[in-house]
């Protein structure tokens, strides 16, 4: 029987980078790249802001457990965990054993990359206190799975990879 795990799952806030560093990551690693977030909109048949507002989310968070679960079981390569998927004890309690970086980024830098909460619907009002509120709240979740950080702060993307790469030592 094959067993499919995650080279690396990434972890992080919203801005941190998980979907551009996951992508160029697997494009190095020769892996196929894989989204929670995209999941989800599959899976929904439509947008997560649209989720959101049709069914709540209470809802949401529902099937990002569903998807984290699918995800850690079937994905052979990176995979990039939607930015308030460790809020869940469950998820975290499925990180245990597995790769996990934290891809961290503090409020200055992660503000400019979230372009005032487009597509993002957690911070549609007022992103700039809504993502300290977040990045506070949810710090200490992203450190408790991790098994390494990546400061992100004042990098590029490249650069993140690039040690993302030595980590794995690959
Ligand atoms: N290290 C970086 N430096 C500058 N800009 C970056 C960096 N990493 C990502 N970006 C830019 O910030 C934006 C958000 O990045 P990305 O979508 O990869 O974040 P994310 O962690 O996947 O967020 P979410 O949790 O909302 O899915 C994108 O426009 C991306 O190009
Ligand atoms: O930070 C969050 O709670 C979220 C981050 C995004 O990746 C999406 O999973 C969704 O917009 C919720
Ligand atoms: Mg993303």
């Amino acid at each position: 029987m094959t067993v499919n795990r995650p080279v690396c799952v990434l972890v992080g806030a919203p801005g941190a980078g998980k979907t551009t560093v996951g992508r160029a990551l697997a494009g190095a690693l020769g892996v196929e790249f894989r989204d929670t977030d995209e999941d989800i909109e599959r899976m929904a048949g439509k947008p997560i802001p649209e989720i959101f507002v049709d069914e709540g989310e209470a809802h949401f968070r529902a099937l990002e457990r569903a998807a984290v679960a699918a995800a850690l079981a079937s994905c052979p390569g990176v995979l990039a965990l939607g930015g308030g998927a460790v809020l869940a004890e469950e998820n975290r309690a499925e990180l245990v054993g597995h790769t996990v970086v934290y891809l961290s980024v503090e409020l200055t830098d992660a503000i400019k990359r979230v372009d005032l909460g487009v597509g993002r619907p957690l911070l549609a009002l007022n992103p700039r206190a809504t993502l300290r509120y977040l990045l506070d709240q949810r710090r200490p979740f992203y450190q408790e799975v991790a098994t390494a950080t990546v400061v992100t702060d004042g990098r590029d993307p490249a650069d993140i990879v690039t040690e993302v790469l030595t980590l794995l030592d690959r």
